[in-house]
């Protein structure tokens, strides 16, 4: 344990084995500006509690300008909760879909939300409004974006993908075979990308067809590796399918979409909405000092 640092509390959780670890930082006095080298040190999974990313649970009047990066909310605006998201390697995020699943479920179990009215959560993209039924959590991913087309790779093999953004940015690939025997391969490296259309690095998806509206998929994560899954990236490669199946918002189409880690259901509605269901549980919480 570090000997510079007072222990506190944290708690575990997962969406389809999306893990994350969940620091409760009400007032923003815990842990301030977490630095990258922090993160990196929780979602350790030798030398740390081990996870795909932090979130830090803040209340929105705690944030001040440097807290919570670009695109957070207005210091004291509403909602009253931020999901402060960060991946693996300490880099921020815009939105992680899976992970506010997880952000809504602690706050009902803690008492800090009421799971019989919908829950607004601020994040870089945004709010989000999520609804809690049994063991499902629907969140309302808001609007896609269906940008250009582009290209990914591994190694010498290429794939034309379609560049979606859903708040962070993603690359969808449609290939013959998912397996890591095949051309997708092991993906212990990023995917190869255009980096003009990609700048600030991207999600990629894998995606192949398992039958009418339904699909399965793999995907790298900007600042994760490879995932269980991938909540954004579900919606991304959802709206990816319909598009390619001539449907649009106007159908109001509801995918199954199925990752490593379990299932999502997505629908892209006439409101052009994406809406995103899921499971997502907290497993465990203890103390840390690291
Ligand atoms: N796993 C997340 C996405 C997390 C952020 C992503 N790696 C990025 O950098 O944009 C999800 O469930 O959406």
């Amino acid at each position: 344990m570090p000997a510079h640092r007072t222990p506190y509390p944290f708690l575990k959780g997962h969406g389809t084995e999306n893990d994350f670890v969940l620091l409760p930082d009400h007032d923003g006095t815990v842990h301030g500006d977490l630095d990258p080298a922090r993160v990196r040190a929780l979602c350790d999974r030798r030398a740390g509690i081990g996870g795909d990313g932090v979130l830090r649970v803040v209340r929105t009047a705690a944030l001040d300008g440097g807290v919570a990066g670009p695109g957070s909310p207005a210091p004291g605006g509403s909602p009253e909760w931020f999901m402060d998201y960060r991946n693996a390697d300490g880099s921020v995020s815009e939105m992680c879909g899976n992970g506010i699943r997880v952000f809504a479920r602690h706050l009902v179990e803690e008492g800090l939300a009421d799971p019989a009215r919908p829950i607004p959560v601020a994040t870089r993209d945004g709010v989000k409004t999520i609804r809690l039924e049994g063991d499902l959590v629907t969140v309302d991913m808001g609007p896609p974006a269906l940008l250009g087309h582009t290209e990914v790779t591994v190694g010498a093999t290429r794939w034309p993908a379609r560049h979606v953004d859903m708040g962070n940015p993603h690359a969808v690939a449609f290939v013959d075979d998912l397996a890591p025997t095949g051309p997708v391969g092991a993906l212990h490296e990023p995917p190869g990308h255009d980096p003009a259309v990609y700048p600030a690095g991207v999600n990629v998806e894998f995606v192949v067809r398992q039958g009418e509206r339904h699909v399965a998929m793999r995907v790298h994560e900007r600042g994760s590796g490879e995932t269980r899954s991938c909540g954004t990236g579900a919606c991304a490669v959802m709206v990816a399918a319909a598009e390619a199946d001539g449907l649009g918002p106007a159908d109001g189409a509801e995918y199954r979409v199925d990752l490593p880690g379990g299932t999502l259901t997505i629908a892209w509605t006439p409101q052009d909405r994406v809406l995103m269901t899921g499971p997502a549980v907290v497993v465990a919480r203890g103390t840390t000092a690291l």
